[in-house]
């Protein structure tokens, strides 16, 4: 793994993508940085960090093939990655809500952004985003936002943290091109935040319903049965599970 750290950026995932276009980056590179000035999120949402407290970093994944159907295969690969690091390094109640938020004891711990890059219809490249909040205390009264600090009533290395994560992540980016795909399709569907009881959602228009998570499909839409026992799927932009 190459890490690099900036004392400031705009946004990490930006930087490794400028990074990719001007020089040849080396796979497997990590960057790190302490001031995330525009951090970007899911769906053109800001993303906020506490320097000294947060972790705002990026790895750089090359792919000269990848077997693995689906780019979502991908998206489990990092969230699964994410899970199994944090709860190596102590903390408990980790779960996935779809497509790929971390919580722990219901709330959010990490944010995950991927951008993929794809030439002559294959997957080329990956910048895998992470905001993780690790040890701060107070979360600007944003109810639903946990940290690592506040879950598992520990003061963690911020440098350790990144390495456990980045390692494992990357590591089971690289299992998805051997046989353990089944068993990481099975993992993360049994680590799916609200999945079997009625939860409330909300669609594009706002309109409130209630549903139970069934799981994720192969394209990794969330599957939902409604009200009137129709099973329904759903792209991340056509549906919010709400808490
Ligand atoms: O909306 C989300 O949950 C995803 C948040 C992703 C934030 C991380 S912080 C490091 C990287 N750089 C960015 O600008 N965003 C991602």
């Amino acid at each position: 793994m190459n890490l690099i750290k900036l004392d400031a950026t705009a946004s990490t995932n930006t930087y490794l993508k400028q990074m990719l276009s001007e020089t040849q980056l080396v796979d497997e590179t990590v960057l790190w940085t302490e001031r995330q000035i525009n951090g970007r999120g899911q769906q053109g949402a800001k993303w906020d960090s506490q320097p000294g407290l947060s972790l705002t970093f990026s790895l750089f994944r090359r792919f000269s093939s990848f077997p693995a159907r689906h780019p979502f295969y991908l998206n489990l690969a990092i969230s699964l990655g994410v899970k199994y690091a944090l709860e190596e390094l102590g903390v408990s109640q980790v779960s996935i809500k779809w497509p790929n938020d971390i919580l722990s004891y219901s709330k959010k711990l990490c944010g995950i952004l991927v951008e993929n890059q794809i030439e002559k219809d294959r997957l080329a490249s990956s910048v895998i985003g992470i905001g993780l909040n690790v040890n701060e205390t107070d979360l600007n009264d944003l109810p639903h936002a946990t940290s690592m600090r506040l879950s598992a009533g520990l003061v963690f290395k911020r440098e350790e943290v990144i390495q456990v994560v980045a390692t494992t992540v990357f590591q089971k980016i690289r299992q998805l091109n051997r046989d353990s795909l089944d068993q990481m399709k099975q993992d993360y569907q049994n680590s799916l935040f609200r999945k079997g009881v009625v939860s409330t959602f909300s669609n594009r228009d706002g309109k409130i319903f209630s549903g139970i998570i069934q799981g994720v499909t192969e394209e990794g839409l969330l599957s939902v049965l409604d009200e009137s026992d129709e099973m329904k799927s759903y792209q991340p932009k056509q549906i919010r599970l709400r808490y």
